[in-house]
């Protein structure tokens, strides 16, 4: 049997609609939800195999995109909010009573400071851009996920067009590196 990495994933992947201009996010409360607007799509969204992000029951990996923190606004409830580990660099925003998380923030220096995390999933609407590849793969071993069937996990992606990284994906780990760089003053070398 194949091994259930997310719905999104294992129903086959949906394209989102490019003009897509952004809906809510609610949380999984049966009342009282907390909602959270975004006026944008998400970009670079991806399944991420790490410990942290949340993910639904059942599934090995979150999908988990970003967009720019000031197309976001908490539009309901937002008293519910608590960060769910203040020492992470992502302060994952989540439900204090579904544990769902609304959205996740960075306010340190940082590569992707000024864009927010956020799970596409959690809206009823329908358009968000489909997940580009698959990031922090190896991490579902310390999950306690059987290193033996990590070739069936990669082997699922690639079936369904995604690339799989143990980080993330070459354009990402590039600005990381960069950004990483022009902070310790690195000039770069002529090509
Ligand atoms: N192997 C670790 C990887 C954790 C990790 O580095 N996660 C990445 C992808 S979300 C990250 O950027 N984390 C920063 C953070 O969680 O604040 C785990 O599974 O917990
Ligand atoms: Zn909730
Ligand atoms: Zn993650």
């Amino acid at each position: 049997m194949s091994p259930s990495i997310h719905p999104l994933i294992d129903n086959g992947v949906t394209k989102g609609d490019p003009n897509f201009p952004g809906g809510t996010l609610q949380c999984r409360c049966p009342s009282n939800q907390v909602v959270v607007a975004l006026k944008s799509n998400v970009a670079h969204n991806h399944a991420c195999g790490c410990s942290k992000c949340w993910k639904p029951a059942g599934a090995l990996f979150s999908i988990v995109g970003v967009i720019p923190r000031d197309n976001l606004s908490v539009e309901a409830n937002a008293s519910k909010l608590k960060i769910v580990d203040p020492s992470a660099v992502i302060q994952r925003h989540a439900c204090s009573d579904c544990g769902v998380h609304m959205y996740g923030r960075i306010e340190q220096a940082h590569p992707f400071h000024g864009l927010d995390f956020v799970h596409a999933e959690l809206s009823p609407q329908k358009g968000w851009q489909e997940p580009q590849f698959a990031g922090f793969v190896s991490s579902i071993i310390e999950q306690g996920y059987n290193p033996e069937g990590m070739d069936a996990v990669r082997a699922k992606f690639q079936a369904n067009g995604l690339n799989t990284y143990d980080a993330l994906s070459p354009p990402l780990m590039d600005l990381i590196a960069t950004f990483t760089a022009k902070k310790s003053g690195v000039k770069f070398a002529n090509l």
